[in-house]
């Protein structure tokens, strides 16, 4: 079904580019609102943690990019808000909830697989708060990158389409992200992040199970007790209740 853009929301889409969230760093001065910018190819795609983000032909690279007044704290939040926002766009294309599930802090799994990451990048912090939010999003819709070299016990990649058999292209994902994200993004500054936590849990995956908290320095390993008001991700272990603010997890 054709979906309407959201009002206020502008769109670029480019024939190729190093990276959709370069891109947005460099456009950023110039804005004035909110802009998605979908690639459809992306040469020197970035991943979390310093890691490369292979975009292969036909899958989605796009970032949103904004220029919110808030504190760096409850800009950070938007990943929660962009998780959600792609939990409900596999939805509406796919049809089902079945096998959609949420890995904190940003993934979105598939039938256990990864399908969806998201690299939220931010501008200058000054006085004024920041000077832009880069929210760069990629979707493996047709073909999942080599599994070769991911850590032990990290999550498989997947496509959309080897895992559901549904095909879609990257600009009508867009459209119908597009919409989702407004939706999200309107509950947010309406409701602030009660009812996104809320809706986050919810979708998440292996709450209440024991999973492996990994940053570069340490690893805590404990029942995975809930989110926190301000995104960390609270273990229960033998020590207590600790809250992690940033951590690659494992199963
Ligand atoms: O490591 C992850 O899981 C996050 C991957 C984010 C990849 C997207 S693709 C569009 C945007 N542009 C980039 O360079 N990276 C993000």
């Amino acid at each position: 079904m054709k979906q309407n853009w959201p009002e206020g929301y502008g769109r670029r889409v480019l024939a190729e580019v190093d990276s959709t969230n370069a891109e947005a760093a460099r456009i950023a001065p110039q804005l004035n609102g909110p802009e998605w910018i979908l690639a459809r190819r992306q040469m020197s795609g970035r991943g979390r943690r310093g890691r490369a983000w292979s975009d292969l032909e036909g899958n989605f690279a796009a970032t949103l990019v904004m220029r919110p007044s808030e504190t760096p704290d409850r800009v950070a939040l938007r990943s929660f808000v962009a998780a959600l926002a792609l939990f409900d766009t596999l939805a509406a294309v796919t049809g089902r909830v079945e096998g959609l599930a949420l890995k904190w802090p940003n993934d979105v799994l598939v039938n256990g697989g990864k399908v969806a990451g998201i690299l939220l990048e931010g501008g200058g912090v000054s006085g004024a708060g920041m000077s832009h939010i880069a929210i760069g999003i990629g979707v493996n819709l047709v073909s999942a990158p080599n599994p070769e070299g991911l850590e032990t016990g990290a999550v498989r990649p997947v496509s959309l389409m080897s895992e559901t058999g549904v095909e879609v292209d990257p600009e009508t994902f867009l459209d119908y992200l597009a919409v989702a994200f407004a939706t999200r993004e309107t509950q947010f500054v309406t409701y602030g992040f009660a009812p996104i936590r809320t809706a986050w849990l919810d979708r998440a995956a292996r709450l209440g199970e024991v999973i492996t908290a990994r940053t570069a320095h340490q690893c805590r390993t404990g029942v995975f007790e809930t989110v926190d008001n301000a995104g960390n991700l609270v273990l229960k272990t033998p020590k207590g209740a600790e809250a992690i603010p940033a951590a690659e997890i494992f199963f």
